[in-house]
């Protein structure tokens, strides 16, 4: 096995480099299209807090977010609650 596949996966095998390596274009093609959908929730969040601000209305709306945050929870258990407060910073900045 070569150094550079084993110093690159840390595996012990050609084999489970190999199979790490495809993996890990997987993993980078999956992350690719999170950042896509992360950066589309943004815009669509922005357009909703435009129009709430433009209405005379305030940027953010917590009982919404609550809802969002159950979601995450629902479907990722505690880590998910993590995942959508950073989600909703992305969003509407820090408050
Ligand atoms: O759903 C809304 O009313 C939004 O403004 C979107 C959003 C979100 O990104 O999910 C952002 C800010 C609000 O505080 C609540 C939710």
């Amino acid at each position: 096995m070569t150094t550079t596949s084993a110093e690159k996966t840390g595996a012990r095998t050609d084999e489970a480099a190999g199979l790490i390596a495809g993996a890990r274009e997987r993993i980078d093609a999956l992350d690719d299209r999170i950042i896509g959908l992360v950066q589309e929730r943004m815009a669509v969040s922005a357009v909703i807090q435009d129009a709430r601000i433009a209405s005379g209305g305030r940027r953010v709306n917590l009982s919404r977010e609550m809802e969002v945050l159950s979601r995450y929870r629902d479907a990722l258990g505690k880590p998910g609650t993590s995942l959508a407060m950073t989600l909703l910073e992305l969003c509407r900045g820090r408050i």
